[in-house]
């Protein structure tokens, strides 16, 4: 069911230095700065050649990673999203499976314009899951 890996998302303390650290640090090719106000965060995505790094930090006043960053104060990895081929057909398969779906259980447009769904932590080793239509 699983596809690609299509970002691995770090929640970060300052989004701008963040960002330089990849690009003159690291040497990768970094993107703006998105506001995601339906997702509660502004991100930035560092295309690498076999996937993306995905820099997270919250948006407005309830953003779902600011609960994340009060306990990790100099970030974090914050979830893995994996690309699906049909997100209702594998929402309905978790969810049978005893999996919990975060959110209404309906999909959400995410940063490219994909529907996305998010997997509780707790139910995949401490590891918050995406999963991405593609
Ligand atoms: C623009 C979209 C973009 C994209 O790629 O397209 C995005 O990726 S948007 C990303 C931001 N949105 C989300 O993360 C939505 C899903 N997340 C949530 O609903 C919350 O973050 C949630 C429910 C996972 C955690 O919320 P919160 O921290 O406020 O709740 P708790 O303190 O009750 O946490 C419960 C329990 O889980 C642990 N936890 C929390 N976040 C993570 C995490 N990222 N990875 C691993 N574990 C996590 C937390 O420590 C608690 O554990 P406990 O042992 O009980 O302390
Ligand atoms: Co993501």
């Amino acid at each position: 069911m699983i596809g690609r890996l299509n970002h691995v998302a770090i929640a970060v303390p300052d989004l701008k230095a963040a960002s330089a650290q990849y690009e003159q640090i690291l040497g990768a090719k970094v993107g703006a700065p998105q506001d995601e106000p339906d997702h509660g965060v502004t991100v930035v995505f560092i295309e690498l050649p076999n996937t993306k790094v995905e820099l997270l930090y919250p948006l407005g006043e309830d953003s779902p990673i600011q609960g994340f960053l009060d306990k990790n104060p100099s970030g974090g990895i914050h979830h893995l999203c994996f690309e699906v081929e049909d997100i209702h057909a594998a929402r309905d398969r978790l969810t049978a499976e005893g999996a919990r779906v975060l959110g209404s259980g309906e999909p959400k447009i995410g940063a490219h314009g994909k529907p996305v769904l998010f997997l509780h932590p707790k139910d995949f080793n401490g590891t918050l899951i995406e999963l991405e239509q593609v």
